[in-house]
């Protein structure tokens, strides 16, 4: 299994066009010219013009076939600053007020999805989380259904012995600093279904905490065994358990002795962590000291496909991050 070639091959069947709001990073020109070279996705780009064909002469890139807007000049702000006065004006925003936020490159592009100007959106190579992330919620919101958005990470590991073929998909890393029991429940239940539509295989999900089956006790510990009733009741159909530790998760000897008679532990190939801390940490962990590709955070549970990236991301990154964008855009 090659997923992220299989995303590649898959985004390039039907393109979507996908917006980068931060064209004076680096990273995102390179990954831009990279996209539109291999027919990933069809890119537009925000950017002053003149600026962007001075950085990419430099870098020896081809940004020809992309399409550059700078959101400050932009024949869309009038439209933008109109419809985001109309979302918002219920938090007592005023008209000059949104026509400042419209013209900011996150808020922007955001509009240009809303509005049908482009299909998907990925930015936060520049940007921390929480600034891509308010603009989605206050313009696209959330999809029908859920209350929680969250994140997932897609994780592909050196080591195929772990998870489905050596790919994990890990939850929530980017964006609920505490949930409770219900968003915990929620956010397994989303992933399970991203792990479904994007990967393909059948999620098997396991609750992470620092104690297998009430091996500990504590407040931290019962609220993730809360979310594992809250899922089950909620996802019947769903394989669900926990709580439990990570080697009983991932390594099957450790999963039978810890939690006899599990149908997750030592099989597991999506985990949920019990928060922010734990989720940020433990991914970074992972791709730094294992190596591992690590493609997101890939947000879930908003309504359009708008996708975040960490600042510490490559270009190699972006592009797989892209691919992925538009093969959520294709659905
Ligand atoms: C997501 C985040 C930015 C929102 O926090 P905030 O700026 O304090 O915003 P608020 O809590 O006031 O919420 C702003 C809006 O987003 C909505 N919202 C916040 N979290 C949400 C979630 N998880 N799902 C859906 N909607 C959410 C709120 O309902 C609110 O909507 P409204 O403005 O229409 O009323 C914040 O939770 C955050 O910073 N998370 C951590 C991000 C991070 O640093 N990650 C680590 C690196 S990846
Ligand atoms: C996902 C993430 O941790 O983002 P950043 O590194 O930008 O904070």
């Amino acid at each position: 299994m090659d997923v992220l070639k299989d995303f590649k091959e898959k985004a390039a069947s039907n393109l979507q066009t996908i917006i980068f709001a931060e064209g004076d990073d680096e990273r995102i020109i390179r990954a831009a010219a990279e996209v539109e070279a291999e027919k990933i996705a069809k890119i537009i780009i925000l950017a002053e013009a003149e600026s962007i064909q001075k950085q990419a002469e430099e870098y020896g890139v081809d940004l020809s076939g992309i399409e550059i807007i700078n959101p400050e000049k932009s024949e869309y702000i009038a439209e933008f600053t109109d419809e985001f006065y109309e979302l918002r004006k219920h938090k007592g925003i005023a008209k000059e007020e949104a026509e400042k936020i419209v013209k900011d490159p996150l808020y922007f592009a955001t509009m240009m999805i809303y509005t049908n100007k482009a299909d998907g959106m990925v930015a936060g190579a520049a940007n921390a989380t929480g600034n891509v992330l308010r603009p989605a919620f206050q313009i696209v919101k959330t999809a029908e259904g859920i209350s929680t958005v969250s994140s997932a990470i897609i994780m592909v590991l050196k080591d195929k012995s772990f998870g489905e073929d050596g790919v994990l998909v890990v939850s929530d890393c980017a964006v609920n600093p505490a949930p409770n029991s219900d968003q915990l429940a929620e956010i397994a239940i989303t992933t399970a279904d991203t792990t479904k539509r994007l990967l393909g295989f059948e999620p098997r999900v396991a609750m992470l905490s620092f104690s297998t089956m009430g091996s500990a006790k504590h407040e931290n510990v019962d609220n993730v065994r809360n979310a594992v009733g809250i899922a089950h009741k909620n996802a019947p159909h769903l394989k669900i358990d926990g709580e439990m530790q990570a080697d009983a998760a991932l390594v099957e000897s450790v999963g039978s002795r810890k939690a006899p008679g599990s149908e997750i532990a030592g099989k597991a190939n999506v985990l949920i962590f019990p928060d922010l801390q734990s989720g940020n940490i433990g991914y970074k962990l992972v791709q730094r000291l294992a190596g591992a590709d690590a493609v997101g955070p890939i947000l879930q549970g908003l309504a359009a496909p708008i996708n975040d990236l960490s600042r510490g991301c490559s270009v190699d990154d972006v592009v797989n991050l892209t691919a992925i964008t538009a093969v959520q855009a294709q659905n």
